[in-house]
């Protein structure tokens, strides 16, 4: 559905974008991540042919968006980050409004405009002035107009920006809906949404690709991969150095030590559970031991240590 070739924007001497090549495939919500000034809105832009790349090309359905530019802007459906609303206008007039930009008429602009309303759950305030809506609702005009011309792929610039949780999770529930019917690249910050709702991710820094896969990959082929807490009542600095030699042992970091009692943070390789030589060093010692767990990488950790500066 999307086919991207070295595609590169440069604003002057600065590269925004630079060489990206990745594909999405029909019917995937693929999660487009990356911390400020990555190079996503400008990457999206590009995609929806509002924005002409510096190199390189991009193409939608087949269509090359530079050069096929109508033909496959029909088939986009785009949400840019700040939902440019008339607010003096009601909802399903301004639906209307924008219906007729993508030249729809008649009777298919009604059955889609009330299509759309009812996907996004807006028929019931389709008669109120979009400047009286909360932020939420905001955002579901702005996903009903990308969807009102039926096109196979959204593209959305952080559709939950600037919402609180119950809009974020309404907004989340409709994007995975929608996933059912159409294919998606959607660009957020937020990492939790992505292990939610996407099935494939694309890390971006510094207008470069830093890795892809599905989430669960991201997380498995990670270098720092897993973190095993353990609490022993043992002094702190023997029971973390004896701990630190253990094979595969990246890290030991001592999080706190109370009543005698010491807890730590052990981070191992990829692909690696220390716990039963961990539990062998404590009986070998005679530390007591309360807590023995692993706790599986997030998405968050993988986002961090590809794309932070220190
Ligand atoms: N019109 C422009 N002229 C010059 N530089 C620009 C322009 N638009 C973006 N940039 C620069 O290009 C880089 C990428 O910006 P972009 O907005 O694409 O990042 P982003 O990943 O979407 O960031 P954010 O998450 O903050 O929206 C940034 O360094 C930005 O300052």
């Amino acid at each position: 559905m999307i086919d991207v070739r070295n595609l590169s924007k440069r604003y002057g001497r600065h590269t925004a974008v630079n060489d990206l090549t990745f594909e999405v495939g029909a019917g995937k919500i693929v999660g487009f991540l990356g911390p400020n000034g990555a190079g996503k809105t400008t990457t999206l832009r590009m995609l929806t042919g509002y924005l002409p790349p510096s190199s390189g090309s991009a193409n939608i359905a087949g269509y090359d968006i530079f050069r096929q530019s109508l033909k496959a802007r029909r088939n986009i459906g785009y949400m840019p980050e700040n939902v440019p609303l008339y607010d003096d206008m009601r909802v399903r007039e301004y639906l209307k409004y924008r219906a007729q930009i993508k030249g729809l008429k008649g009777k298919q602009a009604r059955t889609n405009i009330a299509e759309a309303m009812d996907l996004c759950g807006l028929t019931h305030v389709r008669r109120k002035m979009i400047k009286t809506l909360s932020k939420g609702y905001r955002q579901r005009v702005g996903l009903a107009d990308a969807l009102v011309h039926k096109p196979d792929l959204l593209i959305l610039d952080e559709p939950t920006n600037g919402l609180d949780p119950n809009q974020i999770r309404s907004i989340r529930n409709l994007i995975k809906r929608l996933g059912e019917t159409h294919t998606i690249l959607v660009s957020t910050h937020i990492l939790h949404e992505v292990e939610m709702t996407c099935d494939h991710v694309i890390i971006i820094d510094e207008g470069k690709i830093k890795a892809t896969g599905s989430p669960a990959e991201l997380v498995h082929n990670m270098r720092t991969a897993g973190k095993i807490t353990v609490e022993l009542l043992a002094d702190a600095e023997t029971a973390a150095g004896a701990i630190g030699r253990l094979e595969h042992v990246k890290k030991v970091i001592t999080e706190t030590t109370s009543d005698e009692w010491s807890k730590f943070s052990v981070l191992v390789d990829s692909g690696t559970d220390t716990r039963e030589r961990i539990a062998n060093i404590a009986s070998q010692y005679g530390w007591p031991m309360r807590t023995l767990h692993r706790q599986k990488s997030t998405l968050e950790e993988v986002f961090v240590e590809l794309t932070r500066k220190d």
